[in-house]
């Protein structure tokens, strides 16, 4: 479980206080996966971010009490001077796992033939996002953390095998996806929330959260 009470987040701009979240106070429960929708700039990152503990809310507090994953995407803990070999052996011996298991699912997975031995400074934005997302599905997890959806990749082969990889993994993990667009969220979730002006309003179904959500 992921517990927001009375959670309070603003940027200060220098000309005006960019509020993400105003007191706010929810749960995601495990085995309920969530899906958040937002408009662009209204803060998806920020609050994927707080969830997974790399932000620190101005106020109030956030308790996990599961294995919370970092955010798709996340390149914290990735060393740009090393391989994707090196990093996903290291990774796995920083979480106690086999490097064996976790350096073969990411080759198999991320598929980046030869790139996979050269440092990471010299991948394209893609082969970055394939490899990181192909380390979070290695992990094991309770709580995946998504934002946006898929890898930006253009590779459609690759975005089916990890979709089909994350839709089996859902079966027994719980998954929370921020996205300004509800065709992204309904491929994984059912629950929905929409995120405004400060708030989170939480429903049971997307077309509930989407009729709040068209209506902005
Ligand atoms: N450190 C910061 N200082 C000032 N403003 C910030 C800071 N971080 C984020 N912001 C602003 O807060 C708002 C929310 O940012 P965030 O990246 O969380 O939004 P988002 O919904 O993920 O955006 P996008 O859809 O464009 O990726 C944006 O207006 C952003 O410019």
């Amino acid at each position: 479980m992921i517990e927001f009470n009375n959670v309070s987040k603003s940027f200060w701009t220098g000309v005006q206080r960019k509020v993400i979240l105003d007191r706010a106070s929810f749960r995601v429960e495990m085995g309920r996966s969530l899906g958040i929708l937002a408009q662009n700039g209204t803060g998806k990152t920020t609050l994927i971010q707080m969830m997974a503990g790399l932000e620190k809310p101005d106020e109030g507090t956030i308790t996990r009490t599961c294995r919370v994953s970092f955010p798709l995407g996340f390149m914290g803990g990735v060393s740009r001077r090393h391989s994707a070999h090196e990093n996903s052996r290291y990774i796995a011996r920083l979480y106690g796992l086999d490097p064996d298991y976790v350096e073969s699912f990411c080759r198999w997975v991320c598929d980046l033939g030869e790139y996979f031995e050269m440092p990471m400074s010299v991948y394209s934005s893609g082969m970055k996002a394939r490899f990181t997302f192909s380390l979070m599905l290695a992990l094991e997890f309770d709580i995946y953390l998504i934002d946006e959806g898929m890898p930006s990749t253009a590779d459609v082969a690759f975005n089916r095998k990890a979709g089909a990889i994350l839709r089996e993994r859902l079966q027994k993990a719980t998954v929370v996806i921020v996205s300004h667009s509800p065709q992204t969220i309904e491929k994984f979730c059912k629950q929905a929330a929409v995120l405004k002006n400060g708030r989170l309003y939480q429903f049971d179904t997307l077309e509930e959260a989407r009729s709040l959500y068209d209506y902005a």
